[in-house]
């Protein structure tokens, strides 16, 4: 069902399913670097709510519909829900052309033209206004943190980093997160620093104000943060440290203390409940295992020898209690300000269901993440740098022992599996996306698979 907040009846005709600017979506929506079912045709493409945020900008929640094949792991969802800011304007300004999506050719709103109001400045200015005056639109609620008075005016610029979401910066003052796959609940990305916030911890930036639906049901919209203005993240610093041919060491060691410090504040913050993989953690992640193979043949012959590591998992020291955790930690995620590390992104790995994300997991899971990420840097130069990507290890490792009171490097058998899954994960997720780097973590399973480790 659609629901209209405050919308002149032309312009909700218009938009009815295999309507004309239904159609230009359909065409646009696939293209966009956030679209994730870009493996799977469109079949249908719903509104799910409609509000007009100002005169000229709609905002939408449209239902994507996907059609996919079976595998062991389960059926694929049937499609997805997206956030999108339209404008809709009779003359679109040159400087925009790249946020055109198309003109509409006929019914009530013929002649006029769309765009991606995200890339619009002008309609970013009003967003920020909208969220400085809490209050509700139609489904959409504007709220903030009281203690925080935002200022008026700020400049908005479009972040044109390769993103899953949309990201806006104001005056290099705040950065607000459009999320662009909607998900019921709560979003962790928001959930998570809110309660870190909460605990004291100034690993990350804060939320000041944010906006959720309450149609067609309850979930996080945007999230606005401090913007840290002269920080660089962890993935381009280790490229630069590898071109430069220098130690990355004490960087790795400080980045392993920052980990443990948010995974302390994490357990004190937020009731753990329910361990996601539910004492099963082995099956799932042969599960993973045998679905990713399914999807990528050439993880297939790797199978057997992966599996040991899932098998001598389910008979060792189980290791950390499960707790919640960042979930898609690795050196992307993690900005450097000074001589400071803070953390970014909780979102989790984007292909779980959300609901999933917001479980209690073994914060190991996080460690092996960024172990990865190491060597996904060392591997971007040639000859690649495996000594370059041991040391970090070995100094990540020893940072967080330092602070967390215990250390990864004595849970061998339970580091070489969450290692793999992680290994296993990242093979689909660039088969997916980004099929040049698929060498990268193949190199990875190669290793485990025959080495062990
Ligand atoms: N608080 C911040 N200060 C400075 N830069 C930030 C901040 N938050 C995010 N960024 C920048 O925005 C990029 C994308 O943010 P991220 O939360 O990872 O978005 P996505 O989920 O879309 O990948 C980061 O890689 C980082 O460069
Ligand atoms: O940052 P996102 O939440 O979008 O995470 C996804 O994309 C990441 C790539 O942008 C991907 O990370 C993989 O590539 C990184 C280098 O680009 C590397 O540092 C990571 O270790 C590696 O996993 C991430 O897996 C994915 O969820």
């Amino acid at each position: 069902m659609t629901k209209t907040a405050p919308l002149r009846p032309s312009t909700a005709s218009a938009f009815r399913s295999g309507g004309p600017l239904v159609a230009l979506l359909r065409e646009w929506l696939p293209r966009q670097r956030w679209f994730a079912g870009k493996d799977r045709p469109l079949t249908e493409l719903r509104m799910l709510s409609m509000t007009e945020l100002y005169p000229g900008c709609l905002h939408l929640l449209v239902h994507a519909g996907q059609s996919g094949v079976p595998t062991p792991g389960g059926t694929p969802p049937a499609g997805d829900c997206y956030q999108l800011l339209l404008g809709l304007q009779e003359h679109l300004s040159p400087r925009l052309r790249r946020a055109l999506i198309g003109r509409v050719e006929d019914g009530p709103l013929a002649g006029l033209t769309v765009h991606d109001a995200l890339q619009d400045p002008r309609s970013a200015q009003l967003l920020l206004e909208r969220m400085r005056h809490p209050g509700t639109l139609g489904p959409l609620c504007f709220e903030s943190d009281p203690s925080v008075s935002l200022p008026a005016g700020l400049a908005p610029r479009l972040l044109e980093a390769e993103q899953s979401n949309t990201s806006l910066v104001y005056g290099d003052a705040y950065i607000l997160k459009i999320f662009r796959r909607i998900q019921p609940g709560v979003n962790p990305d928001l959930e998570v620093p809110v309660a870190l916030a909460g605990q004291g911890c100034g690993r990350v930036p804060a939320p000041v104000a944010w906006f959720r639906t309450t149609h067609p049901q309850e979930a996080t919209l945007g999230v606005l943060q401090p913007f840290l203005p002269d920080a660089a993240d962890g993935w381009t610093l280790a490229l630069q440290a590898l071109a430069r041919g220098e130690d990355f060491t004490s960087e790795a060691e400080e980045l392993g203390r920052a980990t443990a410090d948010v995974h302390l504040a994490l357990a004190a913050a937020l009731p753990a409940g329910p361990d996601a993989e539910d004492g099963r953690t082995a099956a799932a992640m042969t599960e993973r295992l045998e679905a990713a193979a399914h999807h990528v043949p050439a993880l297939r012959p790797f199978v057997p020898g992966l599996t040991t590591a899932f098998v001598s998992l389910a008979v060792c020291d189980q290791g950390p209690p499960a707790q919640r955790i960042h979930g898609d930690l690795h050196l992307g995620q993690v900005l450097r300000a000074g001589r400071d590390w803070f953390v970014i992104d909780f979102e989790g790995e984007p292909s779980r269901p959300l609901a999933e994300r917001r479980l209690a997991h073994s914060p190991v899971r996080d460690i092996a993440g960024m172990l990865r990420s190491f060597d996904y840097a060392a591997r971007q130069r040639r000859p690649w740098r495996p000594e370059w990507a041991r040391r970090c290890r070995e100094a990540y490792c020893a940072g967080y022992a330092a602070r967390a009171g215990w250390d990864p490097r004595k849970k061998h058998a339970l580091l070489r599996a969450y290692e793999t899954d992680r290994a296993v994960y990242e093979v689909l997720y660039e088969a997916r996306n980004r099929p040049d780097w698929l060498p990268v973590p193949m190199a990875a399973i190669e290793r485990l698979a025959v080495r062990g480790g």
